[in-house]
């Protein structure tokens, strides 16, 4: 995977400036591709992390119910347009063997995972296998929930309308009461 290349973005954007009919010499816009390529360093710093990398840091802890961290906000930017999409995730687990990781980590994974060109399916999917992989825990379930400015401000014009995906893993999976236990947590 390349590296991230700050000049290239400046270029780009001084053309998308000219492309939409804008002078990207007048004063007020005259540094925006310098602002643009250090905010991409910023919100697209999860592409060059690994998420899993977060949910290394275990404490040998004998505690096998569930734990869960809710209202996660996070902004991602959606890789069809380009635009923002935001809102919440919740992620909960249930520890095996002693596997319990810090409750930051878990918003931590969540930071990594939505800091790149996304799909809110891949964002919930990427954080539920991250924590199966490395605490290889009875259970996980993450739900995020995510209103869509390509669905607002463009396109189909729907602004308010929420989209709600979740991912179960392990005992939440087979288990419709501990699902429901834990969508109830998350509802509340
Ligand atoms: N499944 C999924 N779709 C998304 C996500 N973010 C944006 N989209 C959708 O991606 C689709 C892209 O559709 P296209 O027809 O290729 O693009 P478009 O002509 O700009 O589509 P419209 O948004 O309907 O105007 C749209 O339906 C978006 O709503 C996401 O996180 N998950
Ligand atoms: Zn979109």
């Amino acid at each position: 995977m390349s590296t991230f290349d700050q000049e290239k973005i400046e270029q780009a954007v001084r053309m998308i400036l000219e492309g939409i009919g804008d002078d990207p010499d007048r004063e007020g816009v005259i540094d925006t591709p310098k602002r643009v390529a250090k905010m991409y360093q910023e919100i697209f710093s999860g592409i060059s992390e690994d998420p899993s990398e977060h949910l290394r840091t275990v404490f040998g802890e004998d505690h096998e119910e569930l734990v869960l961290v809710k209202d996660i906000p996070f902004y991602s930017m959606c890789e069809h347009h380009l635009v923002p999409f935001y809102g919440k995730a919740h992620v909960g687990y249930i520890p095996k063997g002693g596997k319990v990781t810090g409750l930051s980590k878990l918003a931590r994974t969540v930071e990594t995972v939505t800091k790149r060109p996304q799909l809110q399916e891949r964002i919930t999917s990427t954080v539920a296998n991250s924590i199966v992989e490395m605490l290889e825990p009875h259970g996980v379930i993450v739900v995020v929930e995510a209103e869509h400015m390509c669905m607002t401000m463009r396109g189909v014009k729907k602004p308010g309308s929420m989209t709600i995906t979740s991912a179960v893993r392990g005992v939440f999976e087979k288990d419709e009461a501990s699902r429901a236990e834990v969508l109830s947590l998350i509802n509340r």
